[in-house]
């Protein structure tokens, strides 16, 4: 892919003025009416790099320094540097933005003048074959707006009581107590659960869940390491047996379920994510391939539940760091479920659950550094412009550990997002990333974490298992604990 010669095509969506004809837009809970629908002005001449700190001959240093302690490098470089910061890392020109204005200038405003960075994409298509997520410019869209009925707010209610059945399954597992429970790695069995059934109404033996598991940790974990190498060994290489055999399991569960589906007769296909997508086949099977509707079940299920794992995981723990919270919540879940499952009328009516979700997602975003993105055109930035081909990082869980818009940034207040905050600047919580490429699974991941945040208050009380350390938040494709989880479980 040439990134300098190869212009994006215009997004239509971003010059469709109200809010609510694009679908694109709309699911963008943190996008402006007026910064969607202005068209960026034309860029001036690029000028000056921002400041930054010298590179030495290639910069690689802050690559490992990164790849060491990232949140550590990027809050010196914002203290020492500002909120736009140039680093020389040869080949690169890297500039990280860490200020939530010049974000949603960037990702909001300039969106068509950008693309994911080339290396993570290529990494990423290795696992995701050519799904929405890796798609550019006019494909990217058009596979976008096709998606998007799928996973809006509405068709995700729908599917809510499944998800609530498969998640009280699962937890039927979990004992009445236990002193040191491997609670990430039963919620990463949940999740999986769960979107098992989102996408292919499917549940899994044990140890069928058990091998996708493994396989996911280890591409996980090789794509983690190949992100910060220039280009990847073919996976013909003999010392790449396990990454083939990982690989091999994943698309055999989603070649399995999508042969399994075409022998059914079309009336009884039930109604999840893989016959919403074969509907598309069918109406388009040109553009919509088998191929493409494997490919976007790939990302559904590797985007769909490490993601929503990480992220219950460390609601989990900020719970059991705060006891008194945790009782709170479980009044409030009390109050408003009466003991009855939640139900999709439901999840409006526990507000400070939620915003104990979005808090835990504030201090460890799943995804804490946004895939870079590559300008293809000049970018004007907080009135700078900057060159084509420069490369963008966009580190979320800096800018939502920001003393400015979070008073005592490190604390676990979910009060911060009970009521609307004038003070703090839009794109200072982006967990889901922003502009038109935001999650397109977010719907569903917030009504999935409220349902099992709620099932689980219903009955357990979560506590850290005495004399263990505080988790230590370490990257693996999603931010996890360097150790995996484990919690005291208490009967409610
Ligand atoms: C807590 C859970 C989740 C988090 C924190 C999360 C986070 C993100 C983020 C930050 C991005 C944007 C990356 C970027 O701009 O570079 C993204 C994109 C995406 N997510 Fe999620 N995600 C979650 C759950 C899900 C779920 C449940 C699904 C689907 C079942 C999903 C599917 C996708 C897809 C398809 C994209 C690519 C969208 C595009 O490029 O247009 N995600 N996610």
């Amino acid at each position: 892919m040439n990134a300098d010669t190869t212009p994006l095509p215009p997004c239509p969506a971003a010059a469709q003025p109200p809010r609510g004809t694009c679908p694109v837009h709309t699911t963008d809970t943190t996008t402006a009416t007026t910064a969607t629908t202005a068209k960026a002005p034309p860029a001036a001449r690029p000028g000056p790099w921002p400041p930054g700190p010298p590179s030495g001959p290639t910069g690689w240093s802050w690559l490992w320094r990164m790849r060491r302690d990232m949140a550590g490098t990027l809050e010196g470089l914002q203290r020492d540097w500002g909120d736009l910061v140039h680093l020389r890392i040869v080949p690169e020109q890297v500039v990280l933005v860490m200020h939530p204005g010049l974000v949603r200038e960037l990702l909001v405003q300039q969106h068509d003048r950008l693309i994911r960075a080339e290396r993570p994409v290529e990494v990423f298509a290795g696992l995701h074959g050519q799904s929405v997520l890796v798609r550019e410019g006019a494909d990217w869209h058009a596979q976008r707006l096709a998606l998007q009925p799928a996973f809006a707010p509405k068709a995700v209610k729908s599917l809510v009581p499944g998800l609530v059945a498969t998640v009280r399954g699962q937890l039927q597992d979990w004992p009445t107590q236990h002193a040191r429970w491997p609670v990430e790695q039963r919620l990463t069995q949940l999740t999986m659960a769960v979107i098992l059934q989102a996408v292919f109404s499917s549940r899994l033996e044990p140890a069928a869940l058990e091998a996708a598991e493994q396989a996911v940790q280890t591409v996980s974990r090789i794509a983690q390491g190949e992100f910060f190498w220039p280009a990847s060994w073919p996976d013909a290489m003999p010392w790449k047996a396990r990454k083939r055999h990982a690989m091999a399991v994943l698309r055999g569960l989603v070649e399995n379920h999508l042969q399994d589906r075409l022998a059914q007769p079309e009336d009884s296909w039930p109604d999840d994510l893989l016959s919403r997508l074969m509907a598309l086949h069918r109406a388009e099977p040109g553009r919509w391939t088998l191929r493409a509707v494997a490919d976007e079940c790939t990302t559904a299920f590797l985007a769909g539940h490490e993601t929503v794992a990480a992220s219950l995981t460390w609601w989990c723990w900020c719970l059991a760091a705060d006891p008194q919270e945790q009782d709170r919540l479980a009044r409030e879940v009390a109050q408003a479920l009466a003991g009855a499952d939640p139900g999709p009328q439901h999840l409006s009516a526990l507000p400070r659950l939620r915003a104990s979700l979005q808090e835990s997602q504030r201090l460890y975003p799943a995804a804490p550094m946004l895939i870079n993105r590559r300008a293809t055109a000049p970018v004007t930035l907080g009135g700078r412009t900057l060159p084509a081909r420069t490369l963008f990082m966009i580190p979320v869980q800096q800018l939502q550990r920001d003393a400015r818009w979070y008073p005592q940034p490190g604390h676990f207040r979910p009060e911060r997002f009970l009521q609307p905050d004038e003070q703090r600047p839009r794109g200072a919580w982006m967990p889901f990333g922003a502009g038109p490429r935001v999650c397109l699974g977010q719907h569903l991941a917030q009504d999935e974490m409220t349902v099992v945040a709620a099932l689980l208050l219903q009955r357990w009380r979560l506590a850290p298992v005495p004399g263990a350390a505080a988790p230590q938040p370490e990257m693996a494709v999603t931010l996890r604990p360097r150790t995996p989880l484990h919690l005291s479980l208490q009967p409610a």
